[in-house]
């Protein structure tokens, strides 16, 4: 049987070293910080146990209450104050060493992250539930605010876009977001994929052609741009677009002129032109495969959508959509997903984004057996190297020149110094992105381009 008292602990170390243990335990139910033990006690711990309202003692027998105390969590190397600890404390007291106190810390913030993540599945569940399921684009990230802040910005005006972004991010869904919430929303959206067709084609389907123009030609026919007058274009995979059709498609850009394969009529057409890529449009210019002109045309506003896993907080939202839709599509009745399929999926990289994420959970609504999705029928391949953080060291080249070796070094350190600030700032704010960026006075938007450059 389990005491139903509190568990009662004493933390040693300095202020700095426990600060970390004790944000992650204090609160869990059952468990009690009772006192800080610091033999040579530094402001950082005074004000440690001033905030806990614990007391602060520089040895065991100083604290009155010591043989009612459970465990010792030690956080100092400190070898007086291991010595110490072993001499003084009750036989029954359990002592905790630094590596044991991180492994409750890591389980406990971890732990505490699933909660946070099961109550953003639920919050998604009630929310979609009211609005009926109606909204297109999901996601409560910041970043995908910022993207949805966006979309309602360009969509009032006639600007051309570049969407940028992963297979699978949502690119399209966005071009459509763009045209619904214009003023265009009631004429023709046309989509059309840049990688398919071959060069002559492509004109043909853009630009149309008049009958004759070549074997095949039978009557005259319209180009998608003349098609979608008055309304949207959506180029989707622009980066693969041949490059002497990109040479027509800048001259339709700069002037708004169609002439038909074959003809030499020229009419003028009205067309809000939407184009996406998940190429790296700045390694094709520098290769000669995309116009820097036709860039600089498109550059005007572009989107950059983040890949899934640097804004995992949506996942849970797009989880509950999606087992909303393959609910409908496969006419079964689902109970939702477990807690430890969500835990996966938040520890999962989603290297097919938002797509894959839908794929997978059609796929598990279809094996699951009694509704219930669980991590078996996820089948999700999870590098746990990456689940507590610890990423795998970049590889070091053999012999690198001594410039190089200091360099890269540097660099090193100032990514793990940046962080671990970061994390710091972002615990100290709760997690809030706007209040940690105010309290380490990093402006709002680096703050974000540095947690998405750490992934985090
Ligand atoms: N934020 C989102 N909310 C809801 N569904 C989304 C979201 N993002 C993507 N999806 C869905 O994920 C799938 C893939 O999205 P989409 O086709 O827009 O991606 P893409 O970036 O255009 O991919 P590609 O580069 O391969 O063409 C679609 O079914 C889309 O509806």
């Amino acid at each position: 049987m389990w005491k139903d008292t509190k568990i009662q602990v004493l933390v040693a170390g300095s202020g700095k070293t426990c600060a970390p243990f004790i944000k992650a335990v204090k609160g869990v139910h059952g468990v009690e910080i009772a006192c800080l033990l610091d033999m040579q006690a530094d402001p950082s711990s005074i004000k440690l146990a001033k905030d806990i309202g614990v007391p602060l003692v520089n040895e065991l027998s100083s604290y009155g209450d010591a043989y009612k105390l459970d465990i010792i969590v030690n956080a100092s190397r400190n070898g007086e104050v291991i010595e110490h600890i072993r001499q003084h404390k009750h036989d029954r007291v359990i002592v905790l060493e630094k590596a044991a106190a991180r492994l409750i810390r890591l389980l406990t913030v971890s732990l505490r992250k699933e909660a946070r993540f099961r109550d953003r599945y639920h919050a998604a569940k009630r929310e979609i539930e009211q609005r009926g399921g109606d909204t297109q684009i999901i996601g409560k990230s910041v970043l995908m605010c910022e993207i949805m802040d966006l979309v309602d910005r360009v969509a009032a005006t006639p600007t051309t876009v570049l969407l940028l972004g992963e297979t699978g991010v949502g690119k399209d869904l966005i071009a459509r977001a763009i045209h619904q919430a214009s003023h265009l929303r009631n004429r023709p959206y046309i989509s059309i994929n840049c990688t398919a067709l071959t060069s002559t084609l492509m004109e043909s389907e853009l630009f149309g052609y008049k009958k004759g123009a070549f074997t095949g030609a039978e009557s005259d026919r319209k180009g998608l741009l003349e098609e979608a007058d008055g309304g949207t274009l959506f180029l989707d995979e622009i980066g693969d677009m041949l490059p002497e059709l990109q040479a027509k498609l800048l001259r339709f850009l700069q002037t708004g002129e169609v002439r038909r394969v074959g003809s030499t009529e020229i009419m003028t057409v009205n067309v809000r032109v939407i184009a996406a890529t998940n190429r790296d449009l700045e390694y094709a210019m520098n290769n000669e495969t995309f116009r820097r002109d036709l860039f600089y045309r498109f550059n005007t506003f572009t989107i950059d959508i983040p890949a899934l896993r640097e804004r995992k907080v949506d996942i849970p939202y797009l989880a509950y959509h999606f087992v909303t839709k393959a609910e409908a599509k496969l006419n079964k009745k689902l109970r939702g997903i477990s807690d430890e399929a969500l835990e996966c999926m938040g520890r999962y990289d989603w290297p097919g984004n938002v797509r894959e994420l839908e794929n997978v959970i059609e796929r598990a609504a279809i094996l699951c057996s009694d509704g219930l999705i669980c991590p078996d029928d996820l089948a999700l391949r999870i590098d746990d190297s990456r689940s507590f953080g610890c990423p795998i060291s970049p590889a070091v080249p053999d012999e690198p020149e001594k410039a190089d070796l200091f360099q890269s070094k540097k660099d090193q350190v100032m990514e793990n110094f940046e962080k671990k600030e970061l994390v710091r700032f972002l615990e100290k704010a709760d997690g809030n992105v706007s209040e940690a960026s105010r309290i380490s006075g990093i402006p709002r938007r680096t703050f974000y381009r540095k947690m998405k450059k750490y992934g985090m």
